[in-house]
C-alpha cells in the first residue's frame, strides 16, 4: 500500500477572502449568517427530527441454518408448493420444482382485485402499483409480500433471490429452494439478488470537475453499473455551471439520453456564500478549455426530487455516487425521510478521516461545503459508504500515465488529458508532487467494485461550528461513556481504510485509454 501522503492546504491560493464570500451569480436568496445557521441546524437536527425504526428481536429459522435477524411481527410461514415437489439433491428433502420464469407475466383485473383484498392494510400501498404486467425486476419489488398466497406462484420467482428485506430488516428469503416470508406491517421493501448479474443502477451527483468528469467517463465504461441520471450541485464550480458541465461531458459520451437535474444552489441551511473550487479545476471547472455550451437542458425536477422520485421506481436498487457537498443528497432525505430506506446505498466522496483536510486542517472540501447537510447523511440511517481523503489520497495519477492518456486513441483518454494538465499543475503548486489524486475516480469504483478497498464501521458526525467546521469524527464504538454524547444512539456507516491504489490506478487507466 501507497503510504498516506498529506500536506496542509491552509496557505493554498484558493483561502482568500473572494472565495470564501463568493456567490452563485445565478442565486437571489437571502443570505443568513453562518452563526444562525449552526444553531437552526441544532434544532432542526435534535433527536426528535432523527428516523428511529422500532424493532423487536426475533429469531428466524430455516431447515438449513438460524439467523437472529430483528424483525416487527415476525412470523415465519415456510411455503411448499404442494403441486410439484422434488428432492434436493443434498437434503434429500422435498422441494417445490421449479419452472423457469417467464420474462413477463401479467394479471387480470379479477386476479388483481383478488389480491387487493388478501393483502394487509399497510402493505398495499408498495403492492398496488398500476402495474398490469410486468418484468423480474417490478415482480421482485412486489413479490415478497405475496409470497405466503398460493396463488401467486411464487416458486416461479423466488428462484431469483435469496433475501427479502422490509425496513432493512430481513423478513424473509429462500433457502434450499424452499422459501418463506412474513407479512408484517410493511410499507417499503428492499430486495436483494444473488443469482441476477443485472449492472448496478447509479446516480451521480457531481460538480464538474475535472476529476468529477473522470468519474463520469469511467463510469460510463463500466459494465457493472448503469448510470441512470446525474444531479448536479455547487463545489468545484456553481452549480449553474456544474449542471452546464455534466450536460456537456454526456455529449461528449454520446449520452444525452442519461438525465440531468439540477441540484441546489444554496447549502441546505439556505446560505448563499459558497465556497468554489476554481482554483483546482479552472473558471470553467474543465481546466479552461473554453468548451462550447452545451445543446442538450436538465430535466424540469430538481436533483432533490429526481432522487426521491427513482428510489420509489426502484426501492432498494439505486446506489447514490455522491461526489460533491451533500446538500441535494439531505433535501431528498427532507423532502422524504423514507427516502434513506429506499434508497440502496449512498457513496461519497468526503471526509478526512484521522488525516488532515484539503481545505483546512480540519476539513475535507466536499464537507466543508455543507457541513450541515453532511451531518444529517451520516445521522441518517442509510447504508452509506464514505470514502474520505484518508484513502483518495494514495491513489495517484503519474505524469508518465497523463503523457500515455495523451497519446491514446481512446476519445475518453484525449478529452481528459487535455483538461487534466490543468489539475496536474494545481497539484505542482499546492503538493509539489508530479501526479494528481484520483479522489472521484476512487469514490466512483467503491461503487462498481467495493472489495478495491476495505472498511470500518462506526458513527460519524460532522462538526458545524468553528475553526473545526467540517471536521468528521468517525466514533468505533469500542467505549461506552459514561455521559451521553452527541453520538449516542446514532446509526453507523461504513468509512474506507485501505485501498488497493495500483489497481484503482489500473482500472482507472484501462477503461479510460480504451474507450
Ligand atoms: O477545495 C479543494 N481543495 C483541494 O485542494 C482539492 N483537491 C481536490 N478537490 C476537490 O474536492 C474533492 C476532494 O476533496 C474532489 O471532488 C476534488 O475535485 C479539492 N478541493
Amino acid at each position: 500500500m501507497v503510504p498516506n501522503v498529506f500536506k496542509s492546504d491552509t496557505d493554498g491560493p484558493w483561502f482568500n477572502a473572494e472565495n470564501q464570500n463568493a456567490q452563485d451569480p445565478s442565486v437571489e436568496v437571502e443570505n443568513r449568517e453562518d452563526d444562525s445557521s449552526a444553531k437552526k441546524f441544532k434544532d432542526a437536527n435534535g433527536e426528535e427530527s432523527n428516523i428511529e425504526i422500532e424493532t423487536v428481536e426475533k429469531t428466524m429459522s430455516s431447515n438449513a441454518e438460524q439467523t437472529t435477524d430483528k424483525v416487527e411481527e415476525v412470523e415465519i410461514s415456510p411455503i411448499v408448493d404442494p403441486v410439484d415437489e422434488t428432492k434436493n439433491e443434498e437434503t434429500q428433502e422435498s422441494v417445490p420444482a421449479i419452472e423457469p420464469m417467464p420474462e413477463t407475466a401479467t394479471r387480470s383485473e379479477e386476479e388483481d382485485e383478488g389480491w387487493r383484498k388478501e393483502i394487509s392494510p399497510e402493505v398495499r400501498p408498495l403492492w398496488l402499483g398500476e402495474t398490469k404486467a410486468w418484468d423480474r425486476n417490478t415482480i421482485i419489488g412486489f413479490s415478497f409480500l405475496y409470497v405466503p398466497h398460493h396463488r401467486f406462484q411464487s416458486t416461479k420467482f423466488l428462484q431469483d433471490f435469496q433475501d427479502v428485506f422490509i425496513l432493512g430488516q430481513r423478513i424473509g428469503g429462500s433457502l434450499n429452494n424452499q422459501w418463506f416470508a412474513t407479512l408484517g406491517g410493511a410499507t417499503e421493501a428492499r430486495t436483494t439478488s444473488t443469482s441476477m448479474a443485472e449492472p448496478k443502477k447509479i446516480i451521480i451527483d457531481t460538480d464538474p470537475g475535472i476529476d468529477d468528469a473522470m468519474a463520469i467517463f469511467l463510469a460510463l465504461r463500466s459494465p457493472e453499473i448503469t448510470v441512470i441520471g446525474l444531479t448536479t450541485i455547487y463545489g468545484n464550480v456553481y452549480t449553474t455551471l456544474a449542471t452546464r458541465n455534466a450536460l456537456h461531458l454526456l455529449e461528449v459520451a454520446g449520452r444525452t439520453d442519461i438525465p440531468v437535474a439540477e441540484g441546489s444552489h444554496v447549502s441546505y441551511m439556505k446560505a448563499t456564500k459558497l465556497r468554489v473550487a476554481d482554483f483546482v479545476h479552472g473558471v470553467d471547472g474543465l481546466g479552461n478549455q473554453n468548451f462550447p455550451q452545451p445543446k442538450s437542458k436538465p430535466i424540469e425536477k430538481s436533483a432533490a426530487e429526481y432522487l426521491v422520485d427513482q428510489a420509489n421506481l426502484y426501492p432498494g436498487e439505486i446506489t447514490v455516487v455522491a461526489l460533491g457537498p451533500l446538500t441535494n443528497i439531505a433535501l431528498a432525505i427532507q423532502l422524504d425521510p423514507t427516502f434513506t430506506k429506499k434508497i440502496g446505498q449512498i457513496v461519497l466522496l468526503g471526509g478526512a478521516f484521522a488525516v488532515n483536510g484539503n481545505v483546512n486542517p480540519a476539513s475535507e472540501a466536499n464537507i466543508f461545503g455543507d457541513p450541515e447537510a453532511a451531518d444529517i447523511v451520516f445521522t441518517s440511517g442509510a447504508d452509506v459508504v464514505a470514502v474520505g481523503i484518508n484513502v483518495t489520497h494514495q491513489v495517484i495519477m503519474k505524469d508518465s500515465e497523463l503523457e500515455n492518456m495523451a497519446e491514446s486513441e481512446g476519445k475518453f483518454a484525449k478529452y481528459l488529458s487535455k483538461i487534466l494538465d490543468y489539475y496536474f499543475s494545481y497539484h505542482r503548486d499546492a503538493y509539489s508532487m508530479n501526479g494528481v489524486y484520483l479522489h472521484d475516480p476512487t469514490a466512483l469504483l467503491a461503487a462498481v467494485n467495493p472489495s478495491l478497498m476495505t472498511y470500518t464501521e462506526g458513527i460519524v458526525r460532522v462538526q458545524t461550528t468553528g475553526i473545526t467546521r467540517g471536521l468528521t469524527l468517525f466514533f468505533n464504538k469500542q467505549k461506552r461513556f459514561n455521559e451521553a454524547t452527541e453520538w449516542n444512539n446514532k446509526p453507523t456507516v461504513k468509512v474506507a481504510v485501505t485501498v488497493d491504489a495500483p489497481a484503482v490506478v489500473k482500472l482507472v487507466m484501462d477503461r479510460l485509454m480504451n474507450s
